[in-house]
């Protein structure tokens, strides 16, 4: 019997999600695909199966339609087979922020946060009974760099950051590891998708390259993995200087420059 925990990966027809999956299976693990494209997903676990001997099964899904994300939560709840989520799939938009029309802003944000947290929720009871287990989520340098005019999509991605901190906070006392990856621009179809030539920009990572780091950091048990920063002190004093300020929040006065003549 395989002891190795199973992984759910959302968003693994193409791109980061199905190199997850490449890798996941190499280590011997048995996943369950998620995706809405299912003949893209059933080619890769042909061949993740023949290549690897795993158990590769598929739960197609769109998870911006109520339905879809319930019949994941649900497997997410059950299965106890399944140890480790992949929270990747996501959208990108193009445009700014005065362009982006309100619908297509909503359905972005319903699958870069609300599914990514509802499937983060419907997992992490059992993994804290458990006391083991894993939640990735695939956050974007995008979301600490508001300069880069991505303003929502950038927000989803400080969103996941966010998220994967407290539920670091909650959650890693428990036995449950959360770690947020932060990919810059990686050569994957999001870019076509969202109307942008890859080819344009100064530095693109391969996919492959951005997931063996993604998973180096993932057996390093960091919390924050950011692929391409080449220095990991400029983020740990980022978070220093962060947390250096929380304890300065809490007082009885506003803060003398806001005190008007008195
Ligand atoms: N590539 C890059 O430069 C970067 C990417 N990222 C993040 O990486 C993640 C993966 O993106 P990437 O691999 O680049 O892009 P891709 O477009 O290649 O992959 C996106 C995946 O999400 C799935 N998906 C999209 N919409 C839905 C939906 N409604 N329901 C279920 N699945 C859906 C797609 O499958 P299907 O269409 O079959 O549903 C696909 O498998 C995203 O969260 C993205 O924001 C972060 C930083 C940089
Ligand atoms: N997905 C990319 C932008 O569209 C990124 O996060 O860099």
């Amino acid at each position: 019997m395989n002891s190795k925990a199973a992984v759910l990966i959302t968003g693994a027809s193409s791109g980061i999600g199905a190199v997850y999956a490449d890798r996941f299976a190499k280590r011997g693990h048995a996943l369950v695909l998620v995706a809405r494209d299912r003949v893209r997903m059933e080619e890769l676990a042909q061949r993740l199966r023949q290549e690897n001997g795993v158990t590769v099964e598929l739960l197609p899904a769109d998870l911006t339609d109520s339905d879809g994300l319930a019949r994941v939560e649900a497997r997410l709840r059950d299965d106890s087979r399944i140890g480790i989520l992949v929270n990747n799939a996501g959208t990108a938009a193009h445009g700014g922020f005065l362009d982006q029309a309100p619908d297509d802003v909503a359905q972005l944000i319903s699958l870069n946060t609300t599914a990514l947290t509802r499937l983060a929720s419907a997992v992490a009871p059992r993994l804290a009974r458990e006391g083991a287990g894993a939640i990735v989520n695939i956050g974007s340098v995008v979301g600490l760099a508001p300069e880069l005019g991505m303003s929502v999509y950038g927000a989803t991605k400080a969103f996941a950051l966010f998220l994967t901190q407290g539920l670091h906070v909650e959650l890693g006392p428990r036995g449950v590891y959360v770690q947020a990856v932060l990919p810059a621009a990686t050569r994957t179809e999001i870019w076509a998708k969202s109307g942008r030539d890859v080819d344009s920009l100064p530095a693109v990572m391969e996919v492959g390259e951005l997931v063996d780091a993604a998973l180096a950091g993932f057996d390093a048990r960091e919390t924050i993995t950011i692929p391409s920063l080449p220095k990991v002190e400029q983020w740990t004093s980022f978070e220093a200087a962060r947390k250096a300020m929380v304890p300065n929040f809490l007082q009885v006065h506003a803060a003398e420059r806001y005190r008007q003549g008195s």
